[in-house]
């Protein structure tokens, strides 16, 4: 091997460890780099989303459902578990991933849908489940729980709505703490069904473990026992005022967020304004560079190998 061979393989080399180790200190530099939010955007921010409360939807016609969450937000309140109730139409859906515990009760209507106001909170849930750039770790701090307001009259389409978005839900890496409840308005025993179900989620939310499809309860009002903390990541009474948003987020927290309602985006993400889909979102670009760097990264010792 001559030389001037051997001098142009070391500065090959030399260069290549420089970039190394340049490319892993960015990385490093990446991780440890937390984006304070917009304060701009905070001031936009939907005050409901803001808050670290459980939220409890409706979907909701002709009232049913709002009925039947307006008591489920009582038997809340009682047991001093803090919910905000929220029709659906006014919730800003890219919120869903700051959110640690969703309740939702949905009915359904004409060929399986949901009521028109809650349209757009169903597509975005199917286009982020469906979107391989989004990613089923989206919801992985959330906890959820659907019921479904529906008639057996409609056959295959009978909650077909609750059912969806439960496994949409599921999709995008939300943890399912009790099964989908499916009230039947026209086969009777929707409000025994629903208060079953409903004791079931509050037994859970005030700490229960659930196996096998039973609930192990450590105590709710109304019930056996005592007031327990709830799981963690989730607010009650006592430490309301205690916790104050930090009002930063984690670069990898935000990887993979879906179209928002607030920017314009959002529109064109769910084919509202123009019907045409934005191929990248400034979230899903974030992700997709995150991956590009890291495939980048885990080619390096390849390199060395052909040297
Ligand atoms: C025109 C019409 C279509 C419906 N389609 C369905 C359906 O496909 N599946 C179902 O489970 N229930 C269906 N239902 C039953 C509704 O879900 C039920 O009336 C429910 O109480 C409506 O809840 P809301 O008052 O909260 O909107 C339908 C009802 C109507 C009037």
């Amino acid at each position: 091997m001559s030389l001037s061979s051997t001098y142009a393989r070391l500065t090959l080399l030399a260069l290549l460890s420089a970039s190394t180790f340049y490319c892993f200190y960015k990385s490093r530099r990446l991780k440890l780099l937390k984006i304070s939010l917009n304060p701009k955007d905070n001031l936009n921010a939907n005050p409901i989303s803001s808050s670290n409360k459980g939220k409890l939807f409706f979907i909701s016609q002709t009232g049913t459902s709002k009925t039947l969450a307006q008591r489920l937000h009582n038997l809340f309140k009682l047991n001093d578990l803090l919910f905000d109730l929220i029709d659906i139409k006014d919730y800003e859906p890219e919120d869903l991933s700051k959110e640690t515990v969703v309740i939702i009760i949905a009915s359904t209507w004409e060929d399986g849908k949901p009521p028109s106001n809650a349209s757009f909170f169903a597509n975005w849930l199917a286009d982020s489940a469906d979107d391989f750039r989004v990613g089923s770790l989206l919801l992985s701090k959330c906890k959820f729980a659907v019921f479904g307001v529906g008639s057996t009259a409609y056959g295959g389409t009978f909650n077909a709505v609750a059912k969806d978005f439960s496994r949409r839900l599921r999709e995008l890496g939300a943890n399912e703490i009790v099964e989908v409840g499916k009230g039947d308005v026209d086969g009777g025993e929707l409000d025994g069904i629903f208060d079953q179900w409903s004791g079931k989620v509050l037994r859970i939310l005030k700490g229960g473990s659930m196996q096998n499809g039973l609930v192990f309860s450590n105590g709710c009002t109304g019930g056996e026992s005592d007031n327990e903390n709830i799981e963690d990541g989730f607010e009650s009474e006592d430490d309301e005022n205690g916790d104050v948003e930090s009002g930063i987020v984690d670069l990898e927290d935000i990887a993979g967020k879906g179209p928002s309602r607030r920017s314009n985006t959002v529109a064109e993400v769910n084919g509202k304004a123009n019907g045409q889909k934005e191929m990248v979102t400034p979230v899903i670009r974030a992700n997709l560079e995150k991956q590009a760097w890291l495939l980048q990264s885990s080619c390096f010792p390849c390199i060395y190998l052909f040297i």
